[in-house]
């Protein structure tokens, strides 16, 4: 086992203690690459090219779904499963699941939305096996037909729409939908809740609401982008007998946001080093009113693991945050003080100059509780066009609502990498146009036009690369939500970056950690108690990395 590998079992393996993520409900089994419905038809086809036959798939589905199943009615004598069968292969694996179960004993029922005779390829071959086998009584799905069964059923398994969903539910079809929502008994999906589109989560006509749902060979983003996740449940990924060889055909640029992404490119500290090997981080902070954010963001820096950090205000700043801290150093931004006289703004880009032709100063964040104007962005200026690598949120961002390619073009002059943390409301000011489209396309294409590693943050925060790659956080417990929460994520990233890890991989393991620390810190947080949630997090990441170096010895 290498250590990607040894650290991929981090949060699976119930070994996570106190800290243990939501994303070990999701069965990212096999691997953290996540497929379109397109990806995965390729794969299947690909997988069939090589001898493997389309019906000993949907076999392989079939049993996971009748597994699952049986694992979610284990406290009833003679279970009543009610299926839901659709028109395409998705009702197929209904079929085989209903076969499997009726052998098993158990009472099934299925519901077909189409006549059999219209059924094609290996769904009509499912179906045929399944009438051979002494067949599950089935009989036509209508508002009838599904009350009785509702009334009469211990589980419901809806295999009625799955990776070929086109377009919204409608009329009829989500009429049905809803009469399952309301029906009080527990659904398992079939790939899919029906109605959840598996490329974008979006779930514009409703979705039937699952209690669990069982994906074939890799999850979905539909399984993690809302409002699609709110609709699986707890999701399982069955392996069905696709090798992940396809992958390399099918060169997938989206994952799970989780430790095999960036654990390679996280260094821990050694014995011998110096504090100097792992950055000197500078967060540039507001004036006295507005300090806090600032604060926030240098503690997390810190704690991420930055061998430095200093703390630079305006001078009228200086004593509030000196009073509130310790090893975290403060420096004047004196020259100018222009910002005080014009309404407590922060310092002038001459002093940011001034202080970032120290080299040694390698990673900078600017934005929290800075102000929102010119000054701001003659200091983001400043920024850019002098340190290797930053981080910009907040007022750094709204700074530039109508003038955002002026920002872009500073970030393609940096000479390192930058990334910009935006909340969505931050994003719609910079990236207007982009805001109607789904989550991962917009932070996609807001991250190729801007250059920048975008963070869009939210339950379902997606990180994306210039060069197309990108992943989706799933960590992060309901209490993130919280003020300043914000401020300590980017000092995370703040905090990787002046460690000298590459901006994509900082921004993925920052949100992550963030994710993390957050349930470690559990109900009733607050921001401040975010920093010093991160040391368990990092020291369980320790842990797993030197046993993954034992190992390969
Ligand atoms: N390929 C393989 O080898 C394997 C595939 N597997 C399984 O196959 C599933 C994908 O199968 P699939 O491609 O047949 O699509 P599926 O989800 O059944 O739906 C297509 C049908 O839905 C209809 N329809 C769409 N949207 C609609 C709407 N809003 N409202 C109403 N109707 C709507 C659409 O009808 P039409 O557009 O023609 O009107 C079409 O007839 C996948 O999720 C997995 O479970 C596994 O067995 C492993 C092996
Ligand atoms: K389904």
């Amino acid at each position: 086992m290498n250590k990607a590998e040894a650290m991929a079992d981090l949060w699976t393996d119930g070994a996570s203690g106190g800290g243990a993520s939501p994303a070990a409900k999701l069965g990212a089994n096999g691997g953290n690459e996540l497929l379109t419905p397109a990806q995965m038809a390729e794969a299947d086809r690909l997988t069939i090219a090589s001898g493997i036959s389309g019906i000993t798939l949907m076999n392989a589905a079939g049993e996971a779904v009748a597994n699952a199943a049986q694992s979610m009615l284990t406290a009833t004598d003679l279970p009543n499963v009610l299926i839901l069968c659709g028109p395409g292969y998705n009702g197929g694996d209904g079929f085989v699941a209903a076969r499997l179960l009726h052998q098993r004993g158990l009472e099934v029922k299925t519901l077909l939305l189409k006549k059999p005779g219209s059924l094609k390829g290996d769904a009509a071959l499912a179906f045929e096996e399944m009438r051979e086998a002494g067949a599950p009584t089935w009989q036509a799905l209508t508002p009838a037909s599904l009350k009785k069964g509702l009334s009469e059923a211990d589980l419901v398994i809806d295999a009625l729409f799955g990776a070929g969903l086109d377009r919204p539910l409608e009329g009829g079809m989500a009429k049905l939908a809803e009469m399952v929502n309301a029906g009080g008994v527990p659904v398992l999906a079939v790939d899919l809740p029906s109605g959840v589109n598996g490329a974008d989560g979006s779930a514009g006509g409703g979705a039937i609401q699952a209690a669990r749902s069982v994906t074939f060979f890799r999850l979905k983003p539909g399984h993690l982008l809302f409002p699609g996740r709110s609709y699986c449940g707890e999701v399982d990924c069955a392996q069905i007998g696709i090798r992940p060889a396809v992958l390399e055909e099918i060169v997938p640029e989206l994952t799970l946001n989780d430790d095999r992404l960036w654990c390679s490119h996280w260094q821990e500290p050694v014995v011998s080093g110096h504090k100097y090997d792992r950055g000197h981080a500078v967060v540039f902070g507001g004036p006295m009113h507005s300090t806090g954010a600032a604060r926030l963001a240098a503690e997390a820096a810190l704690r991420a693991g930055a061998g430095l950090v200093t703390l630079a205000c305006p001078p009228s700043a200086l004593m509030v945050n000196a009073c509130h801290l310790t090893a975290i150093m403060v420096h004047p931004l004196r020259k100018g003080e222009a910002g005080e006289a014009e309404g407590e703004e922060a310092g002038s880009a001459g002093p940011i100059r001034d202080l970032l032709s120290d080299k040694r100063l390698n990673a900078a964040l600017i934005g929290p509780g800075f102000g929102v104007g010119p000054q701001t962005r003659e200091c983001v200026m400043a920024v850019l066009g002098s340190v290797e690598t930053a981080v910009l949120d907040a007022d750094a961002l709204t700074s530039y609502s109508s003038s955002p390619e002026a920002l872009f073009f500073a970030i393609a002059g940096c000479r390192g990498s930058v990334v910009m943390t935006p909340h969505a409301g931050e994003f719609r000011r910079l990236f207007p146009d982009l805001f109607s489209l789904d989550k991962l396309s917009a932070a996609r294409q807001a991250a190729q036009r801007s250059g920048a590693v975008v963070v869009l943050k939210g339950a379902d925060t997606v990180i994306a690369a210039p060069d197309g790659r990108a992943a989706i956080n799933s960590n992060a417990p309901a209490w993130l939500a919280t003020a300043g929460s914000g401020d300590v994520l980017g000092g995370i990233v703040l905090g990787l970056l002046a460690q000298g890890m590459p901006g994509y991989e900082a921004a993925a393991m920052a949100v992550w950690m963030h994710g993390e620390a957050g349930s470690e810190a559990g109900p009733g947080l607050t921001a401040e108690d975010l920093p010093a949630s991160l040391r368990p997090v990092i020291r369980r990441l320790v842990e797993k990395a030197g046993q993954g170096r034992k190992e390969i010895r």
